[in-house]
């Protein structure tokens, strides 16, 4: 990482390659005012890797246009690649690389036609052009397709000729709006692979946006979580998981009728002994994974159906040190656990601490939709809403 998001102002500066402050933007839709981008202050420094995450409709894209000057800012500024997007709209196209969603043209071009095309739309010479394309096809797997028509491509392949294009004027600034939606695993990985190396060659600075949460997490260095309009975080993915979230201890317990809230005894019980243990913390009942008849409310309580499994899942802090504590205590007190769990906290766990909703229920249904693929597994949602708690035994 180039520079951490927290480094000093003077030495950002100096390595900026986005500047942004105050940029919002408002759409008029049917009388109605939508706040797309509120007050998006930004600062990337050069070589960074941002991902921009967040829920559909959070404005990952319209601050990605507006950074790329498709779409002007209703207020704010800012400076990409050394260039003013309200003064030199031009200049920034000219320097900067920008991969829309779908950009791929599903035309009767050769691949290889396709990557001259454009350098020439950028002024690039026709040996310059054909140098760098070469350079790019071979780099992106793509030469043995060079003279296929984009149009017989695969889902993936595009992908792949779209980073490509972008790149084919040599960008040192490379926007990505959800580069790998739609491919399956191996395709995104595929993708992924290629991004790194062209990074790693030519110190591209990558601003992407993703719906996958393990994309952000593994491969940013830095991690920009947006909601309705909002950046609400802006951290490496390590930093905003160990202070927002916290590790997930999950707890089985022998079924038992619950009771009329939807527990049972057991749980009850067991509630009370992590209450006594972690601070009053006494955690969620959740339902067991994949159980059929139990569903988690709104307000977090479970409903479960007669019979229905239940666990109990709680965030704490150093879970490896409270589990075993915990298990001797509900031990002592006789109580009989049948299953016991201890999960690292996701990118996934940060965004429910913050907004109290999962982005596996929002942001990713339109990924996980078109890709029918979740490489993070599991996409089970519960209603841990608890702050991360400190063992006090
Ligand atoms: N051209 C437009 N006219 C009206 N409203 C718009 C327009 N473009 C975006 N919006 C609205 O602005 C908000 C932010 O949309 P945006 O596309 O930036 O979100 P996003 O985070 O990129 O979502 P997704 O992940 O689904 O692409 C949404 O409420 C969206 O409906």
């Amino acid at each position: 990482m180039t520079s951490s998001p927290h480094s000093s102002g003077s030495a950002r500066s100096r390595d900026a390659i986005i500047t942004a402050r105050g940029l919002t933007k408002q759409f008029t839709v049917k009388r109605a005012q939508v706040d797309a981008v509120t007050d998006l202050d930004l600062d990337v420094t050069r070589g960074e890797l941002v991902a921009f995450l967040g829920p559909n409709g959070a404005g990952k894209s319209t601050s990605l246009r507006m950074l790329t000057t498709l779409l002007p800012p209703t207020s704010g500024t800012a400076v990409v690649a050394g260039h003013d997007i309200a003064r030199d709209p031009a200049a920034v196209r000219r320097t900067i690389g920008y991969i829309g969603q779908g950009t791929s043209a599903g035309n009767n071009q050769r691949v290889r036609d396709e990557m001259l095309s454009q350098g020439a739309f950028y002024g690039m010479s026709r040996s310059d052009a054909a140098r760098r394309t070469d350079e790019l096809l071979e780099s992106l797997d793509l030469a043995p397709l060079a003279k296929r028509t984009v149009m017989g491509l695969s889902g993936g392949q595009k992908r792949r000729l779209d980073i490509a294009l972008g790149l084919v004027h040599s960008p040192s600034l490379l926007f990505l709006d959800e580069p790998s939606t739609g491919l399956d695993p191996q395709s995104r990985a595929n993708l992924w692979r290629h991004i790194l190396e062209l990074r790693e060659q030519h110190g591209t600075t990558i601003f992407v946006t993703t719906h996958y949460l393990d994309e952000a997490d593994q491969f940013a260095e830095r991690v920009l979580v947006m909601d309705h309009g909002r950046v609400i975080a802006d951290d490496t993915a390590a930093s905003l998981k160990t202070t927002l979230a916290g590790d997930v201890i999950t707890l089985g317990f022998e079924g038992g009728a619950p009771d009329a809230r939807g527990t049972t005894d057991a749980l009850t019980r067991a509630r009370q002994v992590a209450a006594r243990l972690l601070d009053g913390h006494a955690g969620e009942v959740v339902p067991a994974r994949g159980s059929a008849g139990s569903a988690t409310t709104a307000s977090g309580s479970t409903a479960a159906g007669p019979g229905a499994p239940l666990r109990l899942e709680l965030v704490v802090d150093h879970g490896d040190r409270v589990l075993p504590v915990l298990l001797r205590e509900l031990d002592a007190s006789g109580i009989a656990v049948t299953s016991a769990a201890l999960r690292q906290p996701t990118l996934d766990d940060v965004f429910l601490a913050l907004t109290g909703r999962s982005l596996r229920d929002e942001g990713e249904t339109t990924a996980s939709a078109a890709s029918k693929a979740d490489p993070a597994g599991g996409t089970e949602a519960t209603a841990t809403t608890t702050a991360p708690a400190q063992v006090s035994a």
